[in-house]
Formats: C-alpha cells, structure tokens, sequence
C-alpha cells in the first residue's frame, strides 16, 4: 500500500521531510533560464526545459535523503499543455528515483467528475478498451467540500491500485479561519471533516498501522495540529507550512504520534530556493548544493526536536 512504502522511506532515510516542488520562473537561476531562452526563444517550450532542467537538479540533489516530493501543479499549470509536460516529466523522473510522489492538485468535484480527476492523477483513464495511465503519482490532495462522494471517487484507486490521498483537513493560510473554524452542532468545521477523514481512514489501513488515507493540516496552527491528531490517530499528516510561511519544529512536533511517526512535514520555497538566501553566499550555479544543505538541516531540525520528547522511530 501507498502508505506501507511512505513510511518504509521514512524510516530507511530517518527524515519527515517532503521537498515542495514549487518552480516559480522568476526565481529559477538566471544562467538555466538564458540556455534555453537563447535555444528556444521566449516559448512555452522553453519554459517546459527551464522547469525540467531545474526540477531534475533538485530531485537529483534530495532523493537520498527524503522520502517524497509534492510537485505542486499550479506552478506547471500556469504554462499550459508544456506546463503540464514538465510536471509530468517531474513527476516521473521522481518516481524512478524511488520517491513518493504526492501531487498536490487539490481536485474534488461532484462523484463522476472526482472520478475523472482520480482517473487521470492516481489511476488509470480507458482509451479503446485500454487502460492507459496520464499522470499517475503515488498520492494526491483533495478537497473535501462536496463531501463524501467526492471522496469515495479516490477510494477505488486508493485501494485497488495501492495509492493514496491527503484531504484538506485545516489548511495553513491566514484565512483558513473564514469557513474551516465556523462552528455547527458544537463542533469545528475541521473537526467534522477531521471525523470524515477518520472513517474513510479506516478503509485503507496499511501493514505499518497507518492509512493511505491522510490530511493535510496546516503547521500554521500547532493547536488545532494537535486536536485533529487525537481526532484521526491512524491517519498520516501531509503538514505545510514550515519555514516559508513561518512555522517552526516546535509547532509541527505536535502533528506526530508517540511512535514518531503520523507525519510529513513540507517545505518548497525555502528548500528549492535556498541559493538565493543573502547570508548563505551561494553561487546560482549551486542552487541544487544548496536546496539539499536546507532540506539536511530541516531534518536535522525536525529529528532533534521529536528526540527531545522521546517521538522517535529508531
Ligand atoms: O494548507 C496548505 C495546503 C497546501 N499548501 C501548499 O504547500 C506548499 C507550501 O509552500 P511553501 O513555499 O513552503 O510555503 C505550496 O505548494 C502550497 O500550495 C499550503 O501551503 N498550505
């Protein structure tokens, strides 16, 4: 199961940590964007090569220590039919170095649509009587707003072609507040979600204990972290939020179970764009060194705090 070969390359790489990959052009290194502007011109096929060549040297420099990367689609997305190329080339070539790949597509629509989605990212799509696979990561996110039908369109690639999911859960912007802390019938709406998340959890357990349907929680709010981990103990925690956006190892410590294990923790910007930090002094030809010197410490950061409340898994 998805969640069975997750948490194996967590323990054999003794990191929680998931490299976000996030290409944004405008922070790609000036050299990568110039060889194939020059080759190409200002083309959507040269921006394909440019998110190609930059993803590769990244998954190239961190596939030995982490388990997963979360190609986000939207940054592939913008660019159209080659967008999506690269995003496929990425998601592939991840793959082949053994990662997990979670790609976070937050799709969830009405039962037969969520299906195509499924189909399309996780699955497999009939073409002539053949099933032929389009994206086909390991995992996905998916939003939960249409509620349970949306979400039974994943369970069958889930199940029968060992993938998985991360549902919205409690999400790390500011304005997660405005609809997923409203309150009905005495509960958040996170909670209610966190209790739905909960029960299709169950249909999906692994060897390991854990399910291969998980959450996404964000790390912004540390409380609720906590809350939603009693709420869904059996359920593995997609948690964003680190670095960039302000959280710290102490707030996401509290997203894991006893056992250390219950969590991955994300971080894309500071990770892929660490070359461009003013004090670290990278050159931009170094950009690859430097995501994996940033995605080492932020394991080492992670680990030393689970050490310190005795959550570790070796
Ligand atoms: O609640 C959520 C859900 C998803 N994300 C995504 O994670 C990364 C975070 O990027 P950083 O550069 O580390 O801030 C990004 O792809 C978001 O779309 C999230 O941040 N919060």
């Amino acid at each position: 199961m998805f969640i069975d070969r997750l948490v194996q390359q967590i323990k054999e790489k003794k990191s929680n940590v998931v490299v976000g990959l996030d290409p944004r052009l405008e922070l790609i290194p000036r050299f990568l964007q110039e060889r194939h502007f020059q080759q190409q011109g200002k083309t959507l096929k040269a921006v394909e090569e440019i998110l190609w060549d930059f993803g590769k040297e990244i998954i190239d420099q961190v596939w030995e220590i982490v388990p997963a990367v979360k190609p986000q689609i939207a940054f592939y997305e913008q660019y159209g039919i080659e967008g999506m190329s690269a995003y496929r080339r990425i998601c592939r070539y991840a793959e082949q170095k053994g990662l997990s790949v979670i790609g976070d597509i937050k799709r969830g629509d009405i039962g037969t649509t969520s299906k195509a989605y499924s189909n399309g990212h996780i699955g497999s799509t009939l073409v002539e009587g053949e099933r032929i696979e389009a994206f086909a990561v390991d995992a996905v996110t998916v939003n939960p707003y249409l509620g349970d039908d949306c979400l039974k369109e994943f369970m069958e690639d889930i199940q029968e072609a060992n993938k998985g999911m991360f549902v919205l859960v409690k999400t790390s912007n500011p304005s997660s507040i405005q609809l997923q802390d409203l309150e009905t019938g005495g509960k958040k709406i996170y909670e209610v979600v966190a209790e739905m998340v909960a029960a299709w959890s169950h249909q999906a357990l692994g060897k390991c204990g854990y399910s291969s349907v998980g959450a996404v929680v964000g790390a912004t709010y540390p409380e609720q972290g906590e809350r939603l981990r009693t709420l869904m103990p059996k359920t593995y925690f997609l948690v964003p939020g680190y670095g960039a956006q302000g959280a710290k190892a102490e707030d996401i410590v509290r997203c894991f179970n006893e056992d250390g294990l219950g969590a991955i923790i994300n971080s894309s910007r500071d990770i892929i764009f660490a070359y461009t930090k003013k004090d670290q002094h990278w050159r931009e030809d170094q950009y690859g060194e430097a995501a994996r010197t940033a995605a080492l410490r932020m394991r080492d950061d992670i680990n030393s705090h689970l050490l310190q409340l005795g959550k570790c898994y070796w």
